[in-house]
């Protein structure tokens, strides 16, 4: 067993926990049924096995295609027709605890948000154009109708909030823990020394810069690593019978992986609860999906899309921060680096630093 980067390696290739791969930290989630033991049949949830509509529980289609065609934020279709006694099992708990009503102002909401946000980008001067965002470029692809598919304005508008969704929560969590991780004064001074070489005593470090600071790269990852924004990711559905690790994993099962364990597996990672970014300034592994033992934006089809773009601002921001500003804990930071529980796991108490500029 040779170590290389930090990852224990057999027979050449990196592997992840006792070298059986990266599933070991899956867990399956049935709603019921028994998942441990070897061999043993994790019951599916049969409910989620097929195709069904979450608005009016037709079965056969997705809510997306379902021929009732239902106005964003419905909840409950035809059931809100047939009033209280039709509602599916427990959903009049929601109804009579305010919960949906809540859920349906929210999205009501958010709703007329992306309207405004819309009929802003359709109003603009293009006299004015800054260069397009990704509203006028979805909005390019619906007037051209390139899709071979009906590319209507919910769709437009849906994947404006996956953007919004996605894309903050994730990225600033990881910009406070990379910049808590620079509490370690030896990371701090070298990040410095790298962004002067590359700065040169210009106003900013550029995007063309990023690919000259390896040091820089090696923090955003053993960042990453310590402290995936979402730390179980996405939860996911197997979609056909699946063997791993000798548990059997029925189609249907809800299985959620776990890619904080992953990331601070002893077994493949030396020392694994110590910030150590030079542990990737030689190593290939990488947060793009290829090395399972490094998945915080996940792997495959379902990964994040975000990825690239969520790299090139938070290394370009981290880089200018560092290249202009002395940053020192300040007093009355406890140093406490606890997280908080949720979908996202974002540092506790917030990061107090004192700034001074570098200049
Ligand atoms: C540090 C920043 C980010 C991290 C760590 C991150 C992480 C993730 C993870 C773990 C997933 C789920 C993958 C899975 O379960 O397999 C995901 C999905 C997603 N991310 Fe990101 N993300 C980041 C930034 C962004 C940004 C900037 C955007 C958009 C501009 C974005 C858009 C999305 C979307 C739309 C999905 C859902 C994809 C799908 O379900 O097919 N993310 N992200």
């Amino acid at each position: 067993m040779v170590r290389d980067g930090g990852v224990k390696k057999k027979n050449g290739h990196a592997s992840t926990s006792k070298g059986k791969g990266p599933v070991q930290a899956v867990q399956s989630a049935p709603k019921k049924g028994k998942a441990k033991g070897k061999g043993k049949k994790v019951k599916p949830n049969k409910a989620r096995t097929e195709n069904r509509c979450f608005t009016c529980n037709e079965v056969g289609h997705w809510r997306q295609n379902c021929p009732k065609r239902h106005e964003a934020g419905a909840s409950l279709g035809p059931c809100n027709q047939g009033g209280i006694a039709n509602l599916h099992k427990w959903e009049w708990v929601d109804r009579l605890s305010g919960l949906e009503q809540r859920a349906d102002d929210v999205a009501k909401e958010f709703d007329e948000f992306l309207e405004g946000v819309i009929e802003e980008h359709l109003s603009k001067n293009v006299a004015d154009d800054k260069g397009q965002d990704i509203v006028d470029i979805l909005l390019e692809i619906q007037k051209t109708n390139t899709t071979g598919f009906t590319f209507e304005r919910d769709l437009i508008k849906a994947i404006t909030m996956d953007v919004f969704a996605g894309g903050t929560y994730t990225t600033f969590t990881n910009l406070e823990w990379a910049m808590t991780e620079l509490r370690h004064p030896q990371a701090m001074k070298k990040m410095q020394q790298e962004t002067q070489e590359i700065g040169q005593g210009r106003s900013m470090i550029s995007e063309d810069d990023l690919y000259k600071m390896p040091y820089l790269r090696a923090i955003i990852k053993e960042t990453l690593r310590l402290h995936p924004p979402l730390p179980l990711l996405i939860p996911h559905e197997s979609t056909q019978d699946v063997k791993v690790l000798g548990y059997d994993i029925a189609a249907g099962t809800q299985v959620i992986v776990n890619a904080w364990a992953i990331g601070r597996d002893s077994s493949t990672w030396a020392d694994p609860n110590e910030f150590q970014p030079e542990r990737f300034l030689n190593s290939p592994i990488d947060y793009k999906g290829f090395h399972f033992e490094l998945i915080p934006f996940g792997v495959g089809r379902r990964g994040c899309p975000g990825i690239h773009f969520a790299m090139i601002i938070n290394e370009l921001v981290f880089a200018n921060l560092v290249y202009k500003f002395d940053f020192a804990l300040d007093r009355r930071e406890s140093l406490d680096m606890s997280e908080t529980l949720g979908l996202t796991a974002q540092k506790k108490c917030p990061l107090l630093v004192t700034v001074t500029s570098c200049k």
